[in-house]
């Protein structure tokens, strides 16, 4: 078994717990907040300042690395890890959701889901089964199954039909990976529709897959309609594997995750507004390149103990994004992603004081959402 997961403790109101997820590259703990690697960097960052920051499980794209630099390019310089010098676990999704999100520029038949590159514009075919191939060649401890994605909002009938083709799909995903020292996970579907989330859910779980993905979400949906499918598809699923949910996501819905039994995440929430000159700070939202901060000497956070927090003022950091220094959206990534990671650690200590829900309670006072 590539991937289990043990669950330590389960909190005493609520369905969120505290676990180990033990993979082949080493052992984390949950809940998890993995931060994206899309093209195998997590972007501006070092591994070691991802770890610094906290990062200990990270994702990357089989669909963007497929394209660039091509896996059998990373199968050579033998595999993920050390392509890009990282040495804990590696989660790959299988670009079912990216291949999905190009729009006109793809087409879905049965077999499987021709697109044209966003690079070159070059014709090409994801199958389940070359989906896979790609997978097992990057090497990540975690692969997808390649599935689709339903948008938001789509009629009944389209969730029927995405959901059908990702249970075939998954069929088809588990056939053909062989490499023993990598977890297949399932992706459940079924759209906002908590009939075809229960159908999706049962289709899956009968095919035993290690751990599961929640797909379909996050792309556009109110987030109490999250909630709510969050609310009645994870009792349904088993308690010994990993429940990950895709694409989310921000402090408080990361909070209701955890809460609703969620153990991994995943986001670009964090670096990527980092690079557009907005940190999180435990007052909410600041966009640091704003003219307000010109000689502002306080530290972007004041109630943070991260490097760039530590050393350099928002009149810097704001200074160097002005002047399109790297150095400014590498501080302010550094500070979003250790924010984010110590909201996860303040929300395992919750868990093990039974009193998660109050601190939901305290940390959203402050954090005006927006
Ligand atoms: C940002 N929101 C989001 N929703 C997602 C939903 C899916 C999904 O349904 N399937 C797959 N394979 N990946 C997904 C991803 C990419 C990972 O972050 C999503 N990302
Ligand atoms: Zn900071």
């Amino acid at each position: 078994m590539p991937v289990k997961i043990t669950v330590e403790k389960e909190e005493k109101y609520t369905r969120a717990r505290l676990g180990k997820l033990s993979t082949p590259h080493g052992e984390v703990e949950t809940p998890i907040f993995m931060p994206v690697g899309t093209q195998a960097t997590v972007k501006t960052m070092t591994p070691e300042e991802v770890h610094q920051t906290g990062g200990r499980l990270i994702l990357s794209n089989t669909y963007h690395l497929y394209l660039r630099p091509g896996h059998d390019l990373v199968r050579e310089a033998g595999g993920l890890h050390k392509f890009m010098n990282w040495h804990g676990p590696i989660l790959t999704d299988s670009g079912g959701f990216q291949v999905f999100s190009l729009g006109p520029l793809r087409t879905i038949t049965e077999e499987g889901v021709t697109f044209r590159s966003h690079i070159d514009g070059s014709k090409h075919l994801f199958t389940p089964e070359k989906v896979m191939e790609i997978e097992q060649a990057l090497g990540a401890d975690i692969a997808m199954a390649f599935d689709e994605c339903a948008p938001y909002p789509c009629d009944k009938e389209y969730a029927i039909a995405a959901l059908e083709r990702t249970t075939r799909w998954a069929e088809r995903c588990k056939k053909v990976h062989n490499r023993k020292d990598q977890a297949l996970f399932g992706i459940i579907q079924g759209g906002v529709f908590n009939d075809l989330r229960e159908r999706s859910a049962k289709e899956l779980l009968a095919m035993d897959f290690p751990g599961y993905g929640i797909g379909g979400l996050s792309v556009g949906e109110p987030k109490d309609l999250m909630y709510d499918v969050l609310d009645h598809l994870i009792p349904l699923m088993p308690k010994d594997k990993p429940r990950y949910l895709m694409g989310v996501g921000s402090p408080d819905c990361l909070i209701e995750g955890v809460i609703r039994g969620v153990d991994m995440f995943d986001c670009v929430l964090p670096t990527r507004i980092a690079r557009n000159g907005t940190v999180f700070t435990h007052k909410g939202k600041l966009t640091v390149r704003n003219a307000e901060f010109a000689r502002d000497f306080r530290p972007m956070d004041e109630q943070c103990d991260c490097y760039a927090c530590q050393n350099y003022s928002r009149a810097y950091i704001r200074h160097l994004i002005k002047a399109d220094e790297i150095l400014g959206i590498r501080l302010t990534t550094i500070h979003n992603l250790h924010f984010i990671q110590q909201l996860m650690e303040n929300i395992k200590d919750a868990i093990r004081q039974d009193r998660l829900l109050q601190y939901r309670q305290e940390f959203l006072q402050h954090f005006n959402l927006g």
